[in-house]
Formats: structure tokens, C-alpha cells, sequence
């Protein structure tokens, strides 16, 4: 798992480490890690035109230093200052190894005809949207053809949420120092910082638990379950799904083909006779057990090892007398769509269930979880929602959109890294809640489910077609390719590219059985 520190644990470690070393000892480590990059990135680094962008802070010495290191392999190396007080130890070495600082009034031209920028304007001492003359100076780079480099994230980004409030470098590398910080891995963020490139200065044995990780291939790799050869159907898993309904009839079909291809033991359908002759009619595998509207309680499957209840099974009073009954067995329960709604009436539901819940909404639904927040709160601020959920109903919540994060008391949030707009199509979201719900079945934790669910169904989007559209039965039908580049995996797979000009670092340490 890649993992992400706040910014005031970053600050703690670093000055407990500061104490037990030299004084610049720390930034010079970043500094060189920086300037390796940055050296192995030009193709030519003699007479190659570089500009550093620099701030008042720690950021724009890294950036001096690094500016020095590249100016001393005979590079053009131009600094445009911002703030009034540049790192002065930093700009001292930078002008010894033949750096020169450009006038402001020519920084378009000068960014203009760089081959790489370096972004030193602000790091984690970040606070809201750039000021002038740095939002200007992060814009410009927006327009160059350069490669751009951020040192430790891309200015403009808040470090600790992935907030951006303005101008924001976009970064096709960005090179972090010691750990992660969260908003490299949360949108809106998480699309500025192209492939990330961590340096090594010491903290990781400072460092406590991480506020958020991200999972690489090969942890998904050790989680998934796999048959062995004293499975049986019952063994591997029982999966009950209550979804869809006369009006939303798909919603069954493709959560019910989300769970198949992502493996269960046996599928038991509960519903309406119309949508479980559709059901048999996609998926002959499922058995189906016929709903009493009057008494949706009465008849439900025994002997079941999880529950997805919610995609497309509509707000009437039988669906909500079916979610109590459902939520008053002691086995994990995935609540999807109506579901959440419902709940959002009935709280207690869940934060006083013992047995383990994973809840799946999107923005929208989540807004109805907290009812003091909206849509576009929660989407701004996605991280703190999601962990304010999870506390509030004491379980696990999967927030989905543009990054999907999954938050459970007591632990990191994790960010999955496969999500694509792909995905932003109707119908995904019931195949991820079939996927998660499998998963469950099978005895992963809900916190466990949910992260390989959203990486798989990321993956299965990007692999459909190569990129082109995905309709949520592609997605469905993809589902076992992205299980084999996941267990087929030697390391140096990673997750495809997001349009960045470096091909994507994403990288995993193998499959289990790679
Ligand atoms: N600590 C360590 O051991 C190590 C730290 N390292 C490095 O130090 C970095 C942290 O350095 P830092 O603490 O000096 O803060 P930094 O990110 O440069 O920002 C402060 C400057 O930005 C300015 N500024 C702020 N907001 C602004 C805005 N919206 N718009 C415009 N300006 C704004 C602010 O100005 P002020 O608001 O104070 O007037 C001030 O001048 C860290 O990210 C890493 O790169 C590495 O060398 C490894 C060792
Ligand atoms: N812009 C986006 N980028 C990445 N993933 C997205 C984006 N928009 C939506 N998704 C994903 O698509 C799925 C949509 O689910 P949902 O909103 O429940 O739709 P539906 O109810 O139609 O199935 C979720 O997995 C979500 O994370
Ligand atoms: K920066």
C-alpha cells in the first residue's frame, strides 16, 4: 500500500528526525532526489533550458538546490522568484553552480521555451488558493509544452485534502518527499499530480499509522480469495441480492452479473416474479426466491453468507420493512442505492448493528447520510465526509465518483488508484455493488471487499475496450480480464495512464502468481 501523512504528522516526524542530523541534511536528501529525476527525465540534460519556480518557503530552496544540481551537469538554468524573500542558503548555491534569476516580466518567455519546469512555489506549507505573482506563474505552466515538475505536490493543491481552490500547477511528475501526502491520492488533486516519484529521506521509521493508503496491485493480488480445493459452493460463499424491481429491472440483472463474474458459491435472487424471470433470463446460474409484497420479511433465504440489498428495489414501505429484516441478520450486509436512502431515515440500523455493513453511495446519497451537508460539499471535501460517515454509522463506507474512497473507524482511508470517468455511465454502480457483495460472501472484511471491488471495477473499465466507451454489461463482462492482469501481474504492470506525458509509475510488487 502506498501510504499518506498530514501535513502536521509530516512536520512532527521531520522534526524529530532534524534533531538527530546535520542542519540541511534533510533538504539536501530531498534536493538530490529531486534533481535525479529531474536529470533522468531531459533527454539531454547539457544546454537543456530549465526554469525553477520559487516561493518564500522550504519548497523553493528544494527547488534551488535541485536548480544548482542540474545548472553543475550544464543545463540553462533560469529561477523565477515569487515571494519576496527566496530561500537564501538555496539561492546562494544556485547562483555558485552558474544558475541566474530571470526577471518576472519575462516569464512567459522563458516558461514558454523551457523543456522542464520545476514547481518550487509552494509545498505543504500550502495555505488556500496561490496569491500572486504564483497563481500567474502556475497558470503559465498550464500553457507550456514542458515537462513540468512538481517538488513534493503540485502547487495549488491543499496537502491535506486534495482540495484546489484556484490556479493549481499541473504537474506530469511530481516528487514527494519521505511519504505521500493525502491530496496526491484525492480528486480534485489527485488529476494535477501525474506519475508520483517518492524520495527517500529518512521519516518512514517517524511516521505513525497513515491518514490514507492507496492499494498497488499486488495487495489486491494477496486479498483476493481463490477456490481451493476443498471449496464447495456453499463453502465459497452465498450471496443473497435484493435489488431491482418492476420499474428497474436492469439494476437486478447487472448486480446480480457483477457478483457471478466476480465469484460467488451460489447466487439466491430475492424479488418480484417479473424481474427474477429476467434475472434466470440473463443469469441461469441464480436461484431465485419470489418476494410476498405483503410479508417481504417472511420468506427471506436462510443459510446466506452476505447481503447486497438496495440497487434499483425503489422506497416503498415493503422495501423498507425488507431492510430491517435483512439488517436484523447477524451477516454483512452491502447497502446500495434505495438502500442508503431508506437508511437515512433510520440510522440507528446500522450504527447499532454488531455484525459487519458496508455502505456504497455516491455523492448524492452520502449528503443524505450526513443531512447536514450537500452534494457539493461532500464532493469538494470528499475525505472528510467519508470518514464522518463511517464514524456516525459506525461502519464501513465506500464514497463513489471521480476518486472512490473507502472509509471504516479506526483505519487509513483508501483511495483506490483504477477509477476512470469510464465508469461515469448508468448501471456501474450496481455492478460494483454485486462485486463488493460477492466478495463479502466470501469472507473478506467490508473494508477488504470494498477495496478490491472499486480496483477491479476500475481496471475492468480501463480494459474493456482499450479506452474506447464501457456500458455496464461490457464492464460486467470485463471483470474477469481485470482478474487475470491482477493475479497474472509481474510487478512492473501498473494501473494504464491518465493522459500524463510520462507513462503512469503506478507500480505493484507482483501477484501471488506472477
Ligand atoms: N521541513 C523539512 O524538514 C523539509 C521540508 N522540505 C520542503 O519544505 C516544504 C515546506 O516548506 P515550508 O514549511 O517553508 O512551506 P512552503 O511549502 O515552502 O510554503 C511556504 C511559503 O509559501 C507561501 N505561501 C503559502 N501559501 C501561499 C499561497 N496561497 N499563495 C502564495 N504563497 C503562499 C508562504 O508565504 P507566507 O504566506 O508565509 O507569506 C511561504 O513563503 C516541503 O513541502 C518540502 O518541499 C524538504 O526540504 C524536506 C525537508
Ligand atoms: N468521473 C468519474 N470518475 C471515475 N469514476 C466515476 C466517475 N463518475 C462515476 N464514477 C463511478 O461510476 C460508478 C457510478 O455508480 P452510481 O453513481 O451508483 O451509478 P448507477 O446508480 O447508475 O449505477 C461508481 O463506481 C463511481 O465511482
Ligand atoms: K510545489
Amino acid at each position: 500500500m502506498r501510504q499518506a501523512h498530514t501535513v502536521q504528522t509530516v512536520r512532527e516526524a521531520e522534526e524529530a528526525l532534524m534533531a538527530s542530523r546535520p542542519e540541511g541534511a534533510l533538504m539536501r536528501a530531498a534536493a538530490g532526489g529531486l534533481a535525479a529525476v529531474c536529470i533522468r527525465l531531459l533527454p539531454r540534460v547539457y544546454g537543456a533550458r530549465v526554469v525553477v519556480l520559487v516561493g518564500g518557503g522550504d519548497n523553493g530552496g528544494d527547488a534551488l538546490y535541485a536548480g544548482a544540481a542540474i545548472a553543475r551537469r550544464g543545463a540553462r538554468v533560469r529561477a523565477l522568484v515569487a515571494g519576496s524573500a527566496p530561500h537564501a542558503a538555496g539561492l546562494a548555491a544556485f547562483r555558485a553552480a552558474g544558475g541566474a534569476v530571470a526577471a518576472g516580466a519575462d516569464a512567459a518567455t522563458e516558461i514558454g521555451a523551457a523543456e522542464l519546469v520545476v514547481d518550487g512555489l509552494v509545498g505543504i506549507g500550502g495555505r488556500g488558493a496561490l496569491r500572486e505573482p504564483h497563481a500567474t506563474l502556475a497558470a503559465l505552466t498550464g500553457e507550456a509544452d514542458a515537462l513540468v515538475v512538481a517538488v513534493d505536490l503540485p502547487s495549488g493543491i491543499d496537502a491535506d485534502t486534495g482540495t484546489v481552490s484556484g490556479p493549481c500547477v499541473r504537474a506530469d511528475v511530481t516528487v514527494t518527499f519521505g511519504t505521500h501526502k493525502p491530496g496526491l491520492f484525492v480528486d480534485p488533486g489527485a488529476r494535477y499530480v501525474g506519475v508520483v516519484e517518492l524520495v527517500d529521506i529518512g521519516l518512514g521509521p517517524r511516521l505513525p499509522a497513515p491518514r490514507v493508503v492507496s492499494p498497488q496491485v499486488a495487495d489486491i493480488a494477496a486479498l483476493l480469495p481463490e477456490p481451493g480445493p476443498e471449496s464447495d459452493k456453499y463453502r465459497r460463499g452465498v450471496l443473497a441480492v435484493a435489488a431491482g424491481s418492476d420499474r428497474y429491472r436492469g439494476a437486478a440483472v447487472l448486480a446480480v452479473g457483477g457478483a457471478l463474474r466476480t465469484g460467488v458459491g451460489l447466487l439466491r435472487y430475492v424479488g418480484q416474479q417479473g424481474v427474477a424471470t429476467e434475472v434466470v433470463h440473463h443469469w441461469p446460474e441464480a436461484v431465485v426466491s419470489v418476494l410476498d409484497p405483503t410479508d417481504p420479511a417472511g420468506r427471506l433465504p436462510q443459510r446466506v453468507a452476505a447481503w447486497v440489498v438496495g440497487p434499483g428495489r425503489g422506497l416503498h414501505p415493503t422495501a423498507a420493512m425488507e431492510l430491517e429484516a435483512v439488517l436484523a441478520t447477524d451477516r454483512p450486509v452491502l447497502l446500495d442505492a434505495d438502500a442508503i436512502t431508506l437508511l437515512a431515515k433510520r440510522p440507528e440500523l446500522v450504527s447499532d448493528r454488531t455484525a459487519p455493513t458496508l455502505l456504497t453511495p455516491h455523492a448524492g446519497e452520502l449528503s443524505r447520510l450526513l443531512p447536514d451537508s450537500t452534494p457539493a460539499e461532500v464532493e469538494e471535501h470528499r475525505l472528510d465526509h467519508v470518514v464522518r460517515a463511517a464514524e456516525r454509522y459506525n461502519c464501513t463506507v465506500l464514497l463513489k465518483g471521480s476518486t472512490t474512497l473507502i472509509a471504516a473507524p479506526g483505519l487509513p482511508v483508501v483511495v483506490n488508484p483504477t477509477g476512470t470517468p469510464l465508469l461515469a455511465t448508468a448501471g456501474t454502480g450496481d455492478v460494483l455493488a454485486g462485486a463488493a457483495g460477492a466478495l463479502l460472501s466470501a469472507g473478506l472484511s467490508p473494508p477488504d471487499a470494498a477495496t478490491c471491488a472499486a480496483y477491479l471495477h476500475g481496471l475492468a473499465a480501463r480494459l474493456a475496450h482499450d479506452g474506447a466507451p464501457v456500458s455496464s454489461s461490457d464492464l460486467i463482462g470485463a471483470l474477469p480480464v481485470a482478474f487475470a492482469a491482477i493475479l497474472g501481474s509481474d510487478s512492473e504492470e501498473g494501473v494504464p495512464a491518465r493522459g500524463s506525458k510520462v507513462a503512469d509509475g503506478t507500480r505493484g510488487r507482483g501477484g501471488r502468481r506472477g
